[in-house]
């Protein structure tokens, strides 16, 4: 008998100490049962204690691997991850609207949580204009939120109104990942869900106050788009994200001497 799993596609850049990034997307696909495709964007240098170098590979060379992809595989739903600047964005989207690649899962990376700016603020507006309005699920992070949406979040109300701009700009769902780095005192972590429908869906799980927190919100996106490649609905697919996520955050795993990965095991 031979096998067969849902092939899935990040488009991302490599995070050489395998906490986030493409590795944390190729995980996560494996442990979701899926087959994991990867267009390389960048390459980042750096460890647990954080990122030191960063090298964009070049767009000819990034077209050629949707090139060779295109011609060999049936993608069924593809996120993205870093994309570092407007060149990039550009050549992402071109290829993104050539082929049929499924669903996009736009996870708008803009900042890790330790502060390192993987996308060039020249670029903010390109990726508005270009994948914003191909976004099948957008997953900004608190950060990503308030710049994109232009605006700052005081509240929830705040994050609703930040969820609907974005989706005035052309994304169908969005998932608002609600902030929970340096807040004092917090139990919870909220996301919010907009679906296409108007339907709103505020997800709430326990915090775990853990340095081993590094990929979470590629491992959220990963995880949606394997789920959705599996034929899992939105919500559906979300909710599931954020429950193994938040599993993974849970059972800390010992990797590195400084903010380490999370359990991607759990997300199996
Ligand atoms: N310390 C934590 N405890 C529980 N959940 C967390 C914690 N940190 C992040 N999360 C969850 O992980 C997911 C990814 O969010 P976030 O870390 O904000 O994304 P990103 O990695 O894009 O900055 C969200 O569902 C968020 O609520
Ligand atoms: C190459 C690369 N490095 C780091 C990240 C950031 O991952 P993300 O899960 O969005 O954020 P943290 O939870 O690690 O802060 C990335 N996307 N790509």
């Amino acid at each position: 008998m031979i096998n067969s799993y849902p092939q899935v596609m990040t488009i991302a850049g490599s995070d050489c100490d395998g906490s986030a990034g493409m590795q944390a997307d190729m995980n996560t696909f494996f442990a979701r049962k899926t087959y994991g495709i990867s267009v390389m964007t960048a390459c980042v240098a750096g460890n647990s204690y954080g990122i030191h170098a960063a090298q964009p590979l070049t767009t000819d060379f990034i077209d050629a691997e949707f090139k060779g992809i295109a011609d060999d595989f049936k993608v069924l739903a593809t996120k993205t991850g870093m994309l570092t600047d407007s060149p990039t964005i550009d050549v992402v989207a071109k290829n993104y609207r050539q082929y049929d690649f499924g669903p996009l899962i736009l996870d708008p990376v803009i900042i890790t949580k330790h502060g390192a700016m993987l996308l060039e603020q020249s670029a903010y507006e390109t990726l508005k204009e270009q994948l914003i309005p191909l976004a099948h699920v957008i997953t900004p992070n608190f950060f990503e939120l308030q710049k994109l949406a232009d605006m700052t979040i005081n509240d929830e109300a705040d994050m609703l109104t930040a969820a609907k701009k974005l989706q005035a700009m052309g994304a169908k769902n969005v998932m608002a990942k609600g902030a929970h780095h340096e807040t004092d005192g917090l139990t919870e972590v909220k996301d919010l869900l907009l679906l296409e429908s108007g339907e709103t869906v505020w997800l709430s799980a326990p915090y775990h106050d853990t340095e081993h927190i590094n990929g979470t919100g590629d491992a959220l996106s990963a995880c949606i788009t394997a789920e959705i490649a599996k034929g899992q609905p939105v919500k559906t697919a979300v909710m599931t994200a954020k429950t193994l996520v938040n599993k993974a955050i849970e059972n800390e795993l010992a990797v590195g001497h400084k903010y380490g990965p999370i359990n991607i095991w759990e997300l199996a």
